[in-house]
């Protein structure tokens, strides 16, 4: 016999912003507040999160599609999410997980589009294909200073014991990561429904406390019966 379906008012959030700010910090952190709230939930991340979408980050990530331009690789983050979507994010949320994850269709728009110079149809396209109408209830958008950012990359690589060469996106010039900055404020501020700035700025638990309260504001169910 079939497992009698949850009762579904799952919550997908997304985390976006540039390099560094913290994200997959405060993506596990979240999780674990969630879950201390007694609600299922799971973290993914993107690209990624499937076999394929992961056989495809790695690809990207590697430089292999760089030549390809931004367009190109608009192409690839899209096919990624179509997996990630219909193998991962929409059959956990049918069934009343929350999901949260490290970048989604944000980081398309502020990577290949507004930096990367991508045309708004063409990414509106990939979009509409890849999604499928699951747009995010939640996005938390961290903000900070790319300059400052990177300084957080370079220790994590040290504290890795690995050499600081930077991945496909983190090797671009700083002026282009200050645009991307703006890029993802740009986003947030014409969709204010669904995005929260919230400056990464500050220690873990400060933000940790900061984005909690920004998910509790949105969803009222997390302030029912237990404190995180
Ligand atoms: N609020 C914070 N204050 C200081 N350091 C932090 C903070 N949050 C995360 N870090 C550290 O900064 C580094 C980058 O954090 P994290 O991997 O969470 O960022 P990210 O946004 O997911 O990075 P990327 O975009 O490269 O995947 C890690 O070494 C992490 O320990
Ligand atoms: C989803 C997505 C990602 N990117 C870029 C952003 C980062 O440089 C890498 C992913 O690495 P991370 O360590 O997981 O942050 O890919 C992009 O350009 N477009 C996208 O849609």
């Amino acid at each position: 016999m079939l497992d009698a379906p949850k009762i579904s008012h799952a919550r997908f959030i997304t985390f976006e912003g540039g390099e560094g700010v913290g994200k997959s910090t405060q993506v596990k952190r979240l999780l674990q507040n969630l879950q201390r709230h007694s609600i299922e939930a799971i973290r993914t991340r993107e690209p990624g999160g499937t076999p394929k979408a992961e056989a495809i980050r790695s690809f990207i990530l590697q430089g292999r599609s760089e030549s390809w331009g931004p367009g190109g690789e608009a192409v690839l983050f899209a096919a990624a999410r179509l997996d990630h979507v219909n193998q991962l994010i929409a059959p956990n949320l049918r069934n009343g997980t929350w999901v949260l994850s490290d970048r989604f269709h944000d980081s398309t728009r502020a990577y290949q589009g507004l930096t990367g110079g991508v045309d708004d149809k063409l990414i509106a396209g990939l979009e509409a294909l890849a999604l499928d109408g699951h747009t995010p209830d939640l996005t938390i958008v961290l903000d900070m200073d790319p300059d400052a950012a990177f300084k957080r990359v370079a220790e994590r690589a040290v504290e890795d014991g690995l050499q600081v060469s930077g991945d496909r996106f983190e090797k671009e010039e700083i002026e282009w990561h200050k645009r991307l900055r703006d890029g993802f404020l740009r986003i947030a501020k014409d969709n204010p429904e669904r995005c929260v700035v919230i400056s990464a700025a500050q220690p873990e638990e400060t933000l940790e406390a900061a984005i909690w309260k920004a998910a509790s504001q949105r969803f009222p169910e997390l302030l029912a019966g237990s404190q995180a």
